[in-house]
């Protein structure tokens, strides 16, 4: 999400690169030895060398020449790009299966992501548990929204719902909302919007599979 990261940088960078330093980052932090090459990087991810190099290069890092990315320092740079090193806490709005799982899902620490709370406006939902965090009712927005200094909700609610929780969530103080119900969301200028949509991956799955038929 370009637009969202901590550092203004980041809005320089043509859109597919900033995709591609993202799965870089991704790469990086599984690997365990000190430098990479940008033919590892490259056949990892199934693209070219000279694209790793070029995308790497809108950075201002260099690799060292036969030895290739000293690992830690490239990320660093990427760190910074992307906000990982500046720790957000993050409200999940909606505790259903899918609000559930992101509340419940370790990772987004290791990108400087922590879930703070989670709401949901069912009766029998509030005041049960998620993992550690326990169900909140919307009244208690404002508040936790406050105290955490949260900017940005991850949206899991159903698409009929989705406007009004939006509403509710800017008039609270919410600055960027992770939208996953397949909704257009209106917001005021200055509001950011993601929406996510997790069926793009499996319609370049079917697109593939169908062109190598
Ligand atoms: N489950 C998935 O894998 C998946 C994938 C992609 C997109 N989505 C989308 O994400 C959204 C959530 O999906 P789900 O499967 O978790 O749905 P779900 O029905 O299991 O959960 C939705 C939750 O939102 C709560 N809710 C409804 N209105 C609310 C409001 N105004 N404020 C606070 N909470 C409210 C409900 O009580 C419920 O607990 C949907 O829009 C769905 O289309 C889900």
């Amino acid at each position: 999400m370009s637009e969202c990261s901590n550092n203004k940088k980041t809005l320089m960078f043509p859109k597919p690169t900033l995709e591609r330093l993202k799965l870089y980052l991704a790469l990086l932090l599984q690997e365990e030895k000190e430098y990479i090459s940008s033919d590892e990087i490259a056949k990892k991810l199934k693209i070219t060398p000279e694209q790793v190099r070029k995308d790497i290069s809108y950075l201002n890092f260099v690799g060292k020449p036969k030895v290739g990315y000293h690992i830690p320092s490239l990320l660093n740079e990427l760190n910074e790009l992307f906000g990982v090193d500046v720790t957000d806490n993050v409200i999940v709005v909606g505790a259903g299966g899918l609000g559930t799982a992101i509340a419940k899902y370790k990772g987004f620490k290791r990108i400087g992501i922590d879930i703070v709370a989670i709401f949901d406006n069912d009766e029998d939902k509030i005041g049960t548990f998620v993992s550690e965090l326990v169900v909140l009712p919307l009244s208690e927005l404002q508040r936790v929204i406050k105290r955490f200094k949260v900017k940005i909700a991850a949206l899991c609610v159903p698409k009929e719902s989705a406007q009004e929780a939006a509403d509710l969530l800017v008039k609270s103080g919410i600055k960027a909302i992770w939208n996953f119900a397949p909704a257009i969301l209106h917001v005021p200028p200055g509001i950011l919007v993601e929406n996510e949509d997790i069926t793009r991956g499996i319609l370049s799955i079917k697109h593939m599979l169908e062109k190598n038929k």
